[in-house]
């Protein structure tokens, strides 16, 4: 068997940035991007769990699990605020929160 010991990467290498400086500032901003998508993760899980709650509600009332309308004015909440990405988003997320349909 052969080991190989990796050499490891340059902040150049890491970042694709050319000056060290610019290699800094990337590192720090996507510090803050990494903190800022475990946030949005937190919140998405929180969205499942209060979404699963609505929907165990309705459908132990005789309900469905799907409410179309209201998937309607999540998608428009989405797309006003981010545009047609946005909708994509939305769907998404929709999608973790119901299943697929
Ligand atoms: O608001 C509701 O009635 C929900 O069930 C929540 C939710 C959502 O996650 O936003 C999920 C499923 C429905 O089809 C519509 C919306």
């Amino acid at each position: 068997m052969t080991t190989t010991t990796a050499t490891p990467l340059t902040p150049a290498e890491k970042t694709g940035a050319r000056t060290d400086e610019a290699a800094a500032l990337i590192g720090d901003a996507r510090e803050r991007i990494d903190a800022l998508d475990d946030r949005i993760i937190g919140l998405i899980q929180e969205r499942v769990a209060v979404s699963a709650v609505i929907q165990e509600a309705r459908i132990s009332s005789g309900g469905r699990r799907v409410n179309l309308a209201r998937e309607m004015e999540v998608l428009g909440h989405y797309r006003d605020a981010l545009g047609k990405p946005g909708t994509a988003l939305a769907m998404t997320m929709l999608e973790l929160c119901r299943g697929r349909i």
